[in-house]
């Protein structure tokens, strides 16, 4: 119990400068401002977007109008794609009695060793296809910044605990995830969902403040019937999902049936709003430093994101996760 307030206590302490930033960033002056040099940048980029194939412009335009599109690695034709999944499958499942334990043991957000990754690149290279980087470019209207993967582990013990409660990601205005199934995933396997209504707060006129969703506030902010627009991704493994998870309301259902494995891939524009509530794969910068060797200037360059966050805003150390 002692440890538990503690620990408490410790991360209350070290969010500390990353609630003070964001506060600041939502001064109404301040926040005004940054809309506006924001909305100027994409006009500014807005002739250098790359050119997409007719899935990539399918993809952005399901984006666009709700938030969400499911596909798969087939169609995407990735090179090297089916053997990462088998790879990350493989680490997920020499994981998995690790994870059970965690899971008793109270831990809510669970995912495979991030040291695994790094002893996989592939997995975290994946990420940096082109043809990925011109999807979410397009998508977010500036070049991308891509934070990494993680491979969430989910135990079916059907607790709505973490990111199985239905929230909205942090990190910048837009951003995508790109969740990639390692397993057949089925209603009771813990499918990503997301609910395709705009959220008529948060954005640069009213200020970014975060919270839970409930079913008494979706109703509230999103309409009565919002369920109606509830996207449950069920897919076979391979299925790949690109959400806006900063725009629209999200979770991993809560598992019963069986637990769930899946590489969240996670990009945002460079430089994104929210610096400081970044960096959630719990890959070290030199890890990634070290995995992006040989990769072309503009895979490098969205990797390297926090290169290109201004000096004052680097030296505020990221939120715990
Ligand atoms: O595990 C899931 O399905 C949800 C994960 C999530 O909310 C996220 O990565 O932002
Ligand atoms: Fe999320």
């Amino acid at each position: 119990m002692t440890t538990l307030i503690s620990k408490g206590r410790a991360r209350w302490l070290r969010d500390l400068p990353s609630r003070a930033a964001l506060a600041l960033l939502n001064e109404r002056r301040l926040r005004l401002w940054l809309g506006k040099r924001h909305e100027a940048a994409l006009q500014r980029h807005a002739p250098d977007l790359p050119d997409l194939d007719p899935l990539g412009n399918h993809i952005v335009e399901t984006l666009n109008s709700k938030g969400v599109c499911i596909t798969n690695l087939d169609d995407l034709r990735i090179p090297g794609a089916h053997d990462v999944v088998e790879s990350a499958w493989r680490l997920s499942s020499d994981f998995a009695p690790q994870a059970r334990t965690l899971a008793k043991g109270g831990q809510q957000f669970i995912i495979v060793p991030p040291a695994e990754i790094v002893r996989h690149p592939q997995i975290f290279r994946l990420g940096l296809h082109e043809r990925l980087l011109d999807i979410v470019e397009s998508y977010l209207g500036l070049p991308a910044a891509y934070d990494g993967a993680a491979i969430n582990y989910t135990v079916a013990d059907g607790l709505e605990i973490a990111t199985r409660k239905w929230h909205r990601d942090r990190e910048d205005r837009r951003m995508l995830k790109v969740a990639v199934y390692l397993h057949d995933v089925d209603d009771e396997g813990g499918p990503f969902e997301c609910i395709a209504r705009k959220d008529p707060v948060r954005n640069d006129i009213d200020g970014y403040h975060y919270e839970f969703g409930y079913d008494a506030m979706l109703k509230q902010r999103l309409g009565a019937d919002y369920a109606n627009d509830l996207t449950s991704c069920t897919g076979r493994k391979g299925t790949v999902v690109f959400c806006d998870t900063a725009r629209f309301f999200h979770r991993g259902k809560p598992p019963t049936g069986r637990d769930r494995a899946a590489i969240f891939y996670s990009y945002f524009a460079n430089p994104p709003r929210h610096p400081f509530l970044c960096e959630r794969s719990g890959i070290s910068r030199d890890e990634a430093l070290g995995m992006i060797e040989g990769l072309s200037f503009r895979q490098r360059r969205a990797a390297l994101w926090r290169r290109e966050v201004p000096p004052i805003m680097r030296l505020i150390p990221s939120a715990s996760v």
